[in-house]
């Protein structure tokens, strides 16, 4: 395929209310949107939304890189198949593609900027899959699932209030809930937990985030109280520096606990999957493709946990209905689709672009469309 036109523009989404986690309070998340134009006249679409805390460039760092990959991208011809997409995001140190791949990162000047390198990849993905006239999943795998099962994020603080939030997502029809926990004394977490506990009966899955909020001591009392309760998994209970603390954890748990903000640093990941000579730290992995640097890093990274026994999932990381789109996708593809995706954020901004799109859940899953590419209209 060649690049004939690229076009960048800024996106801005504001959340009907702050979502407070224990790490950061969210009120607005910035980025910006990526078209690429083929020769042919097709569109392919992607975002990047930094999330710094994660580990993600700053907006402005962003934006320098995005400018620099569609700057090598434009009027380049690239290989049509998904080696190629993988190739131009390598360090200049690393693989092949010395001689006539295209190469987004040609010295080591270019910054790390996992999110801008997410928005570029996801466009150059959705026109592949465009042009091979298949659904982006089934570029990523052809036994791709048609659907895929969605998490409702629960927001509230109060008890009363999160209970009948929760009473409201499973009418919805969602099977899979998630609140924040940590940053707040155990009793008022226990409160929540048992609230919404008590307000679903005992067949809705509850997932806890704590975002790295609780140290170990706290994190060991944390696990004896609220896994009375029945949860399905808890993500990031411990700092994520602390893989030990995780894995002492994990042996301890009733529960999966999900390492999250741990995949952040690329020196983590052969500790956490246990190739460093150690035990996995955790029995679960949450894909954010806009940390881990693309759709394929984080599909890569999911088949080598799901090879040694481990189960992974898709989140967004707040971000638009381009991203989410692509996350949609990613889960789809991923070896197991047993835990729910945590794409049901669009309902927490003002305002949804476009209004009308098919990866807003209905009865808790996302199906996928099945019309070549993303699957959305730029
Ligand atoms: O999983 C979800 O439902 C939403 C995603 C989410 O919780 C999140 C959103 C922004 C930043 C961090 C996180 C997180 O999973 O830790
Ligand atoms: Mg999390």
């Amino acid at each position: 395929m060649r690049i004939t036109e690229t076009r960048l523009t800024p996106s801005r989404l504001e959340l009907i209310r702050p979502l407070r986690t224990a790490r950061a309070t969210y009120t607005l998340r910035e980025g910006f949107l990526v078209h690429l134009v083929d020769e042919e006249g097709r569109v392919g679409q992607g975002e990047a939304m930094p999330l710094v805390e994660f580990g993600t460039e700053s907006l402005s760092v962003c934006q320098q890189v995005l400018h620099s990959h569609l700057r090598g991208l434009r009027e380049q011809n690239l290989a049509d198949n998904l080696d190629a997409i993988e190739d131009a995001f390598a360090l200049p140190s690393q693989g092949p593609g010395q001689g006539r791949a295209l190469r987004l990162r040609p010295s080591e000047e270019v910054p790390h900027a996992p999110a801008a390198d997410h928005a570029v990849e996801m466009a150059l993905l959705d026109l592949l899959s465009q042009r091979r006239e298949i659904p982006l999943c089934r570029l990523l795998d052809r036994a791709a699932r048609q659907e895929v099962l969605v998490n409702a994020l629960l927001t509230a603080e109060e008890p009363q209030e999160l209970a009948e939030e929760a009473r409201k997502a499973v009418a919805e029809g969602y099977k899979t809930l998630k609140l924040k926990v940590a940053g707040r004394p155990l009793d008022e977490d226990e409160a929540r937990v048992r609230a919404v506990r008590q307000a679903v009966g005992p067949d809705v899955n509850i997932r806890l985030d704590a975002n790295g909020g609780w140290t170990e001591t706290e994190a060991v009392h944390a696990v004896d109280r609220l896994g009375w309760y029945g949860l399905e998994l808890c993500e990031q209970p411990v700092p994520p520096q602390e893989l030990r603390a995780l894995w002492r954890l994990q042996r301890r748990a009733p529960f999966p606990l999900a390492a999250d903000e741990a995949l952040a640093s690329p020196e983590a990941i052969p500790v956490l999957l246990g190739l460093a000579g150690g035990m996995p730290a955790a029995r679960a992995f949450v894909l954010k493709p806009m940390v881990l640097g693309g759709l394929l890093p984080a599909l890569m990274f999911a088949r080598q946990a799901a090879s040694i026994g481990l189960e992974a999932f898709v989140t967004s990381a707040m971000d638009g209905v381009v991203s989410r789109a692509g996350a949609a996708h990613l889960a789809a593809a991923l070896p197991s689709g047993r835990l729910a995706s945590g794409l049901g954020v669009g309902s927490l901004f003002v305002r949804e672009e476009p209004s009308e799109h098919p990866f807003r859940p209905v009865q808790g899953r996302i199906r996928l469309p099945d019309v070549p590419g993303l699957g959305l209209s730029p």
